[in-house]
């Protein structure tokens, strides 16, 4: 992870501030686009209007960025080389919008970015820092840059501090599990069952995978999209989800997994590559990888 002395930290700070400044634009641009697209993502999943738009304005303003020199979107099959510096510069993956189901019900949603220094597909260890935008009812803004997590308020574009180093509760409430119920393999099944027994927790799941990391991150608890029997890779994305979501959690104390190892650990194969995500306070992720051994 990258350190206070970090020599990136002025273009993940730029990074983080162009990000900040489109938050605005992706609110109101969401009232008129809530339409499907013709067009699927390369996920194999139905892309709205919103998902495209959010897509072309965030590759306008980070692709334009010295500190950027590759740009990868979850609404886009190809990896974009951009002009920055090459011998500086840094890797974005992003999705634009998570959770972009839910915009129909107008529900929470957000928009994942990871910031690699290293070319695309990279592991979660070449995470330099990491942020999403929470589009609820307030526009808030989490960031994590090797040296500490933080919450912030966006106001027209601009972040102010709301919380400095974010931290996971100690006595953790919450938990959100993604998926069928039937398709959940047994032992993840089993696991489920513990947390639910438990009387001081309480199922949260609102399907933006940012509101339910959020809430985590908040009250403390778990978050699962798990492997599924009909998909044992589960649905989320390695680059622009889960290895992103995993740096956040792990700074900010707890622990993230894919099963058997830390999400920041899972080998990078393919751009679009899914991943069994895992994330929450220290204890129940390693309940977690205890069940599902
Ligand atoms: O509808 P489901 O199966 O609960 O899936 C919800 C999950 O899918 C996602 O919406 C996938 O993200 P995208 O909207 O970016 O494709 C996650 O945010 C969320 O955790
Ligand atoms: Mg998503
Ligand atoms: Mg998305």
């Amino acid at each position: 992870m990258a350190t206070q002395a970090d020599p990136h930290a002025d273009a993940i700070e730029e990074i983080f501030t162009t990000v900040a400044a489109l938050a605005p634009d992706i609110r109101d641009a969401l009232p008129g686009r809530r339409v499907q697209n013709d067009e699927t993502n390369p996920s194999g999943e139905t892309q709205l209007a919103a998902d495209a738009y959010a897509d072309e304005l965030f590759l306008d303003h980070l692709g334009a960025l010295d500190s950027v020199v590759e740009y990868a979107s979850e609404e886009r099959t190809k990896i974009v080389p951009t002009d920055g510096e090459e011998e500086t510069g840094l890797s974005v993956a992003i999705d634009p919008l998570d959770g972009s189901s839910n915009l129909k019900s107008n529900n929470t949603m957000g928009t994942i970015v990871a910031v690699y220094d290293a070319p695309l597909p990279a592991a979660g260890s070449d995470l330099v820092a990491a942020a999403y935008v929470l589009f609820g009812p307030i526009t808030t803004m989490i960031t994590a840059d090797g040296d500490g997590v933080t919450e912030y308020l966006v106001d027209d574009g601009v972040r102010e501090v709301i919380t400095e180093d974010v931290q996971l509760p100690d006595d953790p409430s919450v938990y959100g599990f993604g998926g069928r119920v039937p398709d959940w393999p047994d032992d993840f099944t089993a696991y489920t069952e513990d947390i639910e027994s438990d009387d001081s927790m309480k199922l949260r799941y609102g399907g933006a995978m940012i509101g339910d990391i959020n809430q985590v991150l908040i009250y403390g608890g778990v978050f699962a999209y798990p492997a599924l029997e009909s998909a044992p890779n589960g649905k989320l994305r390695l680059q622009f989800e889960g290895n992103p979501i995993g740096f956040i959690i792990e700074s900010a104390g707890g622990r993230s997994s894919d099963g058997t190892q830390s999400l920041l650990d899972v080998e990078p194969n393919d751009v679009h590559q899914r991943v069994p995500v895992y994330v929450g306070n220290d204890e129940l992720i390693e309940q977690l990888e205890a069940a599902l051994d």
